[in-house]
């Protein structure tokens, strides 16, 4: 890799704050307290970065999204590009585009000639307008681009400054803005002389304040030295009070939002950018990523992101891009854990909020958010918590239970928690892929509900049971037996029943638990024994009635422990001299 090749453009990148004995910057105990401005370029700079260019009815569309989600001021386009930037200008200036709130930024280079078209584009508007200029400032552009040394492009500046002013100055609701593009591979005392120029220009004053914008339009150095060109300016500009003082990041080195954060410390009062990164190469700075960033951070950042998936879909189908899965705050898996001690951690970290939110007598919503790798609340995005825990064979016990719970509502005990996390990374690792709650329902139901009378000789059970009296009756190997019992439970009964007919199990512990809700709910029984060969295992049952759910349960588990026994040699009282330990099948998931 000749990476010598690149030095030279990177030592151009020097900056006073830099060198020794300069004096300290500020930029890096500075904290963000509050939001910028924020300009998104969607329609500019986003824009002529699209193979296919915005129509105007998905200019339209993205406008409206921007002015719904609370952007103030907007660039709308490069008005002498084209007719469609052109046209939606006029749009606009036809009214019922923009509310009066929300200034209208266009963009246009320092030629006289397309200086007259963009301020022809604007005639009429009666929403504050910015008229952003623009000219390539640093040596590579002056000297291989425009052709022309410090001094004649500083005449070239100030000519289409004096143009601005002389065709739109007087109109009392025009704003001047000028941006020296290339600004970060400019040399700061250039980059100084020509904004001062320009501001004096353009009497910057408080009242009519002039936006200067210090793009890093290829992103070359590390965001510090974006930060220190950027205090560099802060603290020399002239006129500094009728200054607003913008940056305009992109992304070459994946950088952009650290150099916009950076730049923010270091003094930036706006920054232009454009909602999820869009833009020429690998995009401008993204105005979502920043203000989200903000306000996981504790602070306000003015815009409103609660429908992040529908803002999503305008702005896709508007640029005709789509978002990374992977995407900040916004891909589809950036809520998503799929590895176990995660997925532990973020179950056992929403159940604390909810419970502490009930506790405190707060809404969810507002209480104070420490869920472990969840950064920020899904739900302020308008995102529910159903792709917060997908489950594949990363995942554990705590995903897995977390799945059924909000799938099924079925609570599980850890213990056996713990056992059907075994069973299912057996089908995860065979598939590969991911698991659904219904096909961690199906594990279950293929593990522990499988049909009796197919594995094992003890078919069926039913206990009647009617005060301190059981009435059991078993279907052993086509054979029926009854038997009371006094004085005991029905699930007491049920197992005296069975050892009576050589299937003896200990019941460890017996859960239950409901699954669905309302008036289609039924109960699961979960059951804990021990067989003959004193290995602790589980079985499980499924019925309307909880009764039925944990006969059932019993009844399985007596099966696996007579089969198991079986196969260990021993034989089953099956009344009807029937071999259980021929031809009789226990799957997998008895075992
Ligand atoms: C960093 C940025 O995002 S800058 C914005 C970039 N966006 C775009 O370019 C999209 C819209 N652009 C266009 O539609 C066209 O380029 C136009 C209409 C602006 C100009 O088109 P053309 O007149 O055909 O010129 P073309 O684009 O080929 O070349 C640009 C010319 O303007 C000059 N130029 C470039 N930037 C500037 C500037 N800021 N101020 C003055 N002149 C400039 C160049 O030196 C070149 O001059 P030359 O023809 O004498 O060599
Ligand atoms: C000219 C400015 C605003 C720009 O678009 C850039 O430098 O990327």
């Amino acid at each position: 890799m000749p990476s010598h090749r690149y030095r030279d453009a990177f030592s151009r990148v020097r900056v006073p704050l830099a060198e020794p004995g300069a004096e300290a910057r500020r930029w890096p105990d500075a904290r963000l307290t509050r939001a910028p401005l924020w300009v998104p370029v969607d329609l500019r700079d986003g824009n002529q970065a699209l193979a296919e260019p915005m129509d105007p009815t998905r200019k339209r569309r993205f406008f409206e999204l921007m002015v719904g989600m609370g952007y103030t001021e907007i660039e709308v386009g490069y008005p002498s590009a084209s007719q469609t930037d052109y046209d939606f200008v006029r749009l606009i200036a036809e009214g019922g585009v923009a509310p009066e709130h929300v200034t209208i930024v266009v963009f246009t280079p320092a030629r006289r000639d397309l200086i007259e078209r963009t301020v022809a584009s604007i005639a009429g508007i009666e929403n504050e307008v910015v008229i952003h200029m623009y000219t390539a400032t640093a040596p590579v552009w002056r000297e291989t681009v425009l052709q022309r040394d410090r001094e004649e492009l500083r005449e070239l500046i100030l000519a289409g400054g004096r143009d601005l002013l002389e065709l739109a100055g007087y109109l009392p609701n025009v704003r001047f803005q000028f941006s020296p593009e290339v600004f970060n591979l400019t040399e700061p005392d250039y980059a100084l002389e020509i904004c001062d120029a320009m501001t004096e220009l353009w009497d910057a004053r408080p009242e009519r304040p002039v936006i200067l914008n210090l793009p890093a339009t290829v992103e070359i150095a590390t965001p510090n030295v974006y930060a220190d060109q950027i205090e560099y300016m802060h603290r020399r500009l002239a006129r500094r009070d009728g200054v607003i003082l913008s940056v305009h990041p992109h992304n070459d080195r994946g950088t952009g939002v650290a150099c916009a954060e950076l730049a923010v410390l270091a003094g930036a009062q706006r920054v232009e950018g454009c909602i999820f990164g869009n833009g020429e190469r690998t995009g401008n700075v993204d105005l979502a990523t920043l203000a989200l960033n903000l306000h996981a951070q504790g602070v306000d950042p003015m815009i409103d992101f609660s429908d992040i998936d529908g803002i999503r879909s305008v702005v896709e189908d508007c640029n005709r891009l789509e978002l990374h899965p992977r995407h900040p705050y916004v891909g589809d898996l950036v809520h998503t854990a799929f590895s176990g001690t995660h997925q532990d951690a973020i179950r056992k970290g929403l159940a604390e909020h909810r419970e502490r939110a009930a506790a405190d007598g707060v809404p969810e919503g507002e209480a104070a958010w420490r869920v472990p790798y969840l950064p920020i609340d899904p739900a302020d995005l308008g995102r529910d918590y159903a792709a917060v825990i997908r489950v594949n064979s990363q995942s554990g016990k705590g995903g897995i239970a977390h799945l059924l719970e909000t799938g099924y509502g079925i609570e599980l005990p850890r213990r056996f928690q713990i056992e059907l996390a075994g069973r299912v990374q057996r089908y995860a690792d065979a598939s590969g892929g991911e698991m659904t709650s219904a096909e961690l329902w199906s594990v279950l139901e293929r593990e522990y509900l499988w049909d009796p009378g197919a594995r094992s000789p003890i078919a069926s059970a039913s206990v009647d049971a009617s005060g301190a009296r059981s009435e059991v009756t078993l279907r052993i190997a086509g054979a029926e037996h009854r038997s009371v019992h006094a004085g005991t439970g029905p699930i007491e009964a049920l197992t005296a029943a069975l050892a009576s007919h050589g299937a003896a199990i200990e019941v460890i512990g017996l859960h239950q638990t409901s699954v669905g809700a309302g008036a289609g709910a039924a109960a699961l029984s979960l059951l804990e024994f021990r067989g003959a060969d004193g290995r602790t295992r589980w079985s499980a049952g499924h019925d309307g009635s909880v009764l039925a759910a944990s006969t059932a349960a019993v009844v399985r588990a007596a099966g696996t422990a007579v089969v198991r026994a079986a196969g260990a040699g021993a034989g089953v009282d099956t009344g009807a001299g029937v071999d259980t330990g021929a031809g009789v099948r226990v799957g997998a998931g008895a075992d």
